[in-house]
């Protein structure tokens, strides 16, 4: 198969969908792998690294689009993306299509077969492809809050850790998976005082085994959240109902009785958010304030550490990015249920249930659309 990789557009988002490393890899087994010139130079993987690996380099995106069989990206296609792909060619890539109707449409529109990292599973009921990116949101969640906590950012000058004779802040996570998880091991790490809220009691036994009495555990109810939430110096939304909208579980209002200079990092604004208050921002104005209260809603968090998450992210799709290239994409969805459960658009049809729902589109099973 011919596969394509453009450079990433979205503001300051450098991360890569191929290293040279699986590039290597998709040529040993036969493929065809053609990069779009300084893909990836900004991180330290420069075109020559590409070559060596056994890809072509190609000298804009339209010609990556042009000929290739797959697009392997990492966020979802801009405007000017979505108008570059073909009938029947397979985008493979973060899309988060919940609430982003304008790209819904524009795939609708392409006939490609748009798969979605963040909806393909594991035996588990995991999410393997979007987990790498949350592991890092989750850590970045932390720098950042702390970051803005500091007064010059519009925080309430406020040190995590405390020092000695001054108490630590407290930190509140709504969501308890991997951003939730790794946000709160970080914030340990800081020695600030720590509570992650979720609504699955079987989440919340595993982190108390996990972490311990360092850790606050506490089953998600409206009273709990706010209680919580307005006593907290740094809250981070982490809060998922995959393929869907995020739960909107702050109220403006309890925005608005936050204390003043606390810090909201909604790291589930790629899904909408779960803050009222929250609108995506980017890498080049993280923050605003809404009843000052800083709000951080990057939807590219890991795009910040480009290098590290390009590694990860390639670690978790190699082995489906070598399926669907070795099996073809029509051979590897009936193969695997879980990556069956990435595909999101087919023929124009939505093939994701929680887009299906939170964009009120008719929603068509993939077995279906795939004729299984
Ligand atoms: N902004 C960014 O750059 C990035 C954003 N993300 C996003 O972060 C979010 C969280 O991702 P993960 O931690 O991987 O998901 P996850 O599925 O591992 O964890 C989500 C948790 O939320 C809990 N939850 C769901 N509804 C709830 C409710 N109403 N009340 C309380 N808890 C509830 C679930 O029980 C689960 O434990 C996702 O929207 C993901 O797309 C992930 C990576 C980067
Ligand atoms: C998951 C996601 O939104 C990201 O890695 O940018
Ligand atoms: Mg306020």
């Amino acid at each position: 198969m011919r596969i394509g990789v453009p450079k990433e557009i979205k503001n300051h988002e450098y991360r890569v969908g191929l290293t040279p490393a699986s590039v290597r890899e998709l040529t040993h087994h036969g493929h065809e792998v053609v990069v779009e010139t300084d893909a990836a130079a900004a991180i330290g993987l420069p075109d020559e690294a590409y070559t060596q690996a056994g890809a072509r380099i190609a000298d804009s995106a339209q010609a990556v689009f042009a000929e290739a069989e797959m697009i392997v990206k990492v966020k979802e296609p801009q405007p000017a993306e979505c108008r570059m792909l073909k009938p029947g060619q397979v985008l493979f890539t973060y899309l988060h299509l919940a609430p982003d109707p304008e790209q819904t449409r524009l795939l609708q529109e392409s006939g490609a077969i748009a798969i979605a990292y963040e909806t393909v599973t594991d035996r588990r009921g995991g999410l393997p492809l979007l987990a790498p990116m949350s592991e890092v949101a989750g850590r970045m969640a932390i720098q950042a809050g702390a970051h803005c906590l500091e007064r010059a950012q519009g925080g309430r000058g406020v040190l995590l850790g405390g020092v000695p004779g001054v108490p630590a802040a407290k930190v509140v996570i709504l969501g308890g998976g991997v951003v939730g998880t790794n946000a709160a091991r970080m914030a340990m790490g800081l020695e600030a005082h720590v509570t992650v809220i979720d609504k699955n009691l079987d989440r919340l036994k595993e982190l108390d085994m996990q972490f311990g009495p360092m850790l606050n555990t506490i089953y998600a109810t409206v009273d709990a959240i706010e209680e919580n939430v307005l006593a907290a110096d740094l809250v981070v939304g982490a809060v998922l109902v995959p393929g869907d909208s995020a739960p909107r579980l702050v109220s403006r209002e309890m925005v608005a009785n936050m204390q003043r200079g606390a810090v909201a990092v909604d790291v589930a604004i790629d899904q909408g958010g779960c803050f009222e208050t929250s609108k995506p921002t980017t890498h080049a104005e993280p923050t605003y304030l809404v009843d000052e209260v800083v709000h951080y809603c990057v939807a590219n968090m890991p795009g910040g550490v480009a290098r590290t998450s390009t590694l990860a992210l390639n670690n978790a799709t190699l082995p489906f990015t070598l399926a669907l290239a070795g099996k073809g994409w029509k051979q590897a969805l009936a193969d695997d249920a879980n990556l069956r459960n990435g595909l999101n658009v087919l023929d124009g049809r939505i093939t994701c249930e929680g887009v299906a729902k939170a964009q009120g589109l008719a929603y068509t099973p993939a077995e279906q659309a795939l004729g299984l």
